[in-house]
């Protein structure tokens, strides 16, 4: 069952923590199997691109039983590192900061906050939904190893510097809600959520492919 993480196509290896989370909760209720169809509406993912996304796994589904459930929670939980948590800062305790911290991301995968800071004096020393939160200016000496990965939630302009000594600081993965795009060294990787694009992307979909319900056809790749 191992898996060559490289010949997965990385629009398949984005799909997977969502496929994990649904095959999660089938498992915890005890469910033993799971059809391509009652995938496909729960992760609002067509069942040919599952089909197509389960064999690069190795799971190929039967006709008239579809899907192991345990063999998929095993193969996940070993793909995605579940056993192994992945300590996030994030940086910018404003509206959407504030949001996310309430948000326990813990519950559906191993990923958790475990501070905030912010350059704003009043907020400093909050602690918002169980993180801390520190001035900016603690980056260099609360950042230790373990934490690799940084949410970026500041305003555009002060993106880039922020970046900057994350990166100088051992972050190594950066989840960039600013409107703002950064440079970073190679080694980086940057992920850019941009709500007013997907907003147009979303409309752009619904103008041109239009949903149907006996659709089997398969969205475009990225
Ligand atoms: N609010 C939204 O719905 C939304 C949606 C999409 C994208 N965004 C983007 O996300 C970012 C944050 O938006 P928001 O609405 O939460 O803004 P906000 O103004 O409420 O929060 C920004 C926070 O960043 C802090 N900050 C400013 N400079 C800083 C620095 N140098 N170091 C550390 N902290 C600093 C501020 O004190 C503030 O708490 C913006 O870039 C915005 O464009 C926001």
């Amino acid at each position: 069952m191992e898996l060559d993480q490289n010949k997965i196509p990385q629009a398949t290896a984005k799909r997977l923590p969502l496929y994990y989370r649904f095959i999660n909760n089938l498992h915890s209720q005890g469910k033993q199997r799971v059809s391509s169809k009652e995938l496909s509406e729960a992760v609002k993912v067509d069942s040919a691109t599952i089909r197509r996304d389960f064999s690069y796994f190795g799971a190929l589904g039967k006709k008239g039983y579809g899907y192991n459930v345990n063999y998929l929670v095993t193969f996940f939980r070993k793909t995605l590192d579940q056993d192994e948590t992945t300590k996030v800062a994030l940086i910018g305790v404003g509206n959407l900061g504030t949001a996310f911290l309430h948000y326990n991301f813990t519950k559906n995968n191993n990923t958790k906050i475990e501070m905030a800071f912010d350059a704003n004096a009043e907020k400093i020393g909050d602690d918002i939904g169980g993180v801390p939160v520190y001035h900016i200016d603690e980056v260099e000496e609360r950042l230790n190893e373990d934490v690799s990965v940084a949410i970026l939630t500041v305003p555009a302009q002060a993106a880039q510097a922020i970046a900057d000594r994350m990166i100088e600081a051992g972050v190594i993965g950066i989840l960039n809600f600013t409107p703002a795009r950064i440079n970073v060294p190679g080694h980086v990787r940057v992920h850019h959520i941009d709500l007013a694009v997907e907003l147009q992307a979303l409309v752009y979909f619904l103008k041109h492919y239009p949903m149907d319900e006996e659709e089997v056809e398969e969205e475009p790749e990225e």
